[in-house]
């Protein structure tokens, strides 16, 4: 199938790579045009403009804006709504607030055009391990996509059957789900984002009271010193709390188990908020979410060895990256 890809950020460009193993046709274009080489290179179509990489696509057009949420996407999806002709298909891949995609996609059939949002969880991992994806849209538009999903989607691999699922839709099982219409995709990765945070606290909380019982505020015959790596190397064979998380973990603080690469600032791209919010509006309790991303902000006041631990992770799945100042 083909697709035009805008964005070949830390993200986008592994997904062009990914289509493209698969002998799918990808037009791309980013503004910086190095990038675009670089897929060029790879065998991509590259273009030096959005014009073009309309122009390049047949009809009807799947583009996937693949650019950081905000003012940035929004912008890029006012310029290919102006471009693009009733019946093609606008994806929006980035970690947008569902509400937006709710407005764009009725703003959108207006003209005949037709939105469909893609929550996208594996980071920088995805072109090796697949991506976890989160769909929101019309199901006739999802399954017209379908060979691209299932592309960039893990596969069942090796994990194992869940019991029961016989004869329901095996798109989960292979890792993308189509959860609802326009902003189903992204809500549902707004939440799978709050849980991140609150799983991501319980280490980090975790492994600063392992290491911190070494502490000189401690009596003498009560301190231990623990191995912060060694015990996130156990957990992660057959334990209770083994998870991709955990691995990430265990990879740094391999590396440097005193986590002195980062700072512990730990920052947030609004999902984590919006997660609360959610919870507000609906009157859920959700006190671990909204505690996780409370210490976030802390973090930036007065940052503990636990919110190394954070970054670190973060910087695992992400590649973002909280510098030492
Ligand atoms: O599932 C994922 O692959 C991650 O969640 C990914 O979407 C990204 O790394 C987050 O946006 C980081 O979010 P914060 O900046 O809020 O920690």
């Amino acid at each position: 199938m083909q697709l035009g890809l805008i964005g070949l950020g830390r993200m986008g460009a592994n997904i062009a790579r990914r289509l493209m193993r698969d002998k799918h046709d990808v037009v791309v274009y980013n503004r910086s045009l190095d990038k675009v080489k670089a897929l060029q290179d790879e065998g991509a179509i590259g273009v030096d403009s959005v014009e073009k990489l309309v122009a390049q696509l047949a009809k009807p057009r799947a583009i996937w804006v693949m650019l950081p949420a905000g003012n940035v996407t929004e912008h890029m999806i006012d310029t290919l709504a102006g471009l693009l002709e009733p019946g093609d298909i606008i994806i929006d891949g980035g970690n947008t607030m569902y509400k937006d995609d709710m407005r764009r996609a009725k703003a959108l059939k207006a003209r005949q055009l037709e939105y469909v949002d893609v929550g996208t969880s594996g980071g920088i991992w995805g072109l090796e391990r697949g991506y976890c994806m989160m769909i929101g849209g019309e199901d006739k538009v999802v399954r017209h996509l379908d060979p691209l999903f299932s592309c960039l989607a893990p596969g069942l691999g090796n994990i194992e059957r869940t019991p029961g699922r016989d004869g329901r839709d095996d798109r989960p099982e292979r890792g993308y789900i189509h959860a609802g219409p326009a902003g189903a995709g992204h809500f549902v990765k707004m939440v799978h984002n709050g849980i991140e945070y609150g799983l991501m606290q319980a280490y980090a909380e975790g492994f600063d009271i392992l290491k911190t019982k070494n502490s000189d505020q401690l009596p003498e015959d009560q301190r231990l010193d623990i191995n912060v790596a060694d015990v996130a190397e156990v957990w992660r064979r057959g334990s209770v709390v083994s998870s991709w998380l955990l691995d990430l973990t265990a990879i740094a603080l391999a590396k440097d188990a005193k986590l002195n690469g980062f700072s512990g600032e730990v920052a947030d791209s609004g999902e984590g908020r919006w997660t609360v919010d959610a919870a507000v509006e609906q009157a859920v309790p959700a006190p671990v979410l909204a505690t996780s991303l409370f210490a976030r902000f802390r973090s930036r006041q007065d940052a503990t060895f636990a919110d190394k631990v954070l970054s670190a992770m973060r910087f695992g799945f992400g590649g973002h990256v909280e510098e030492k100042k």
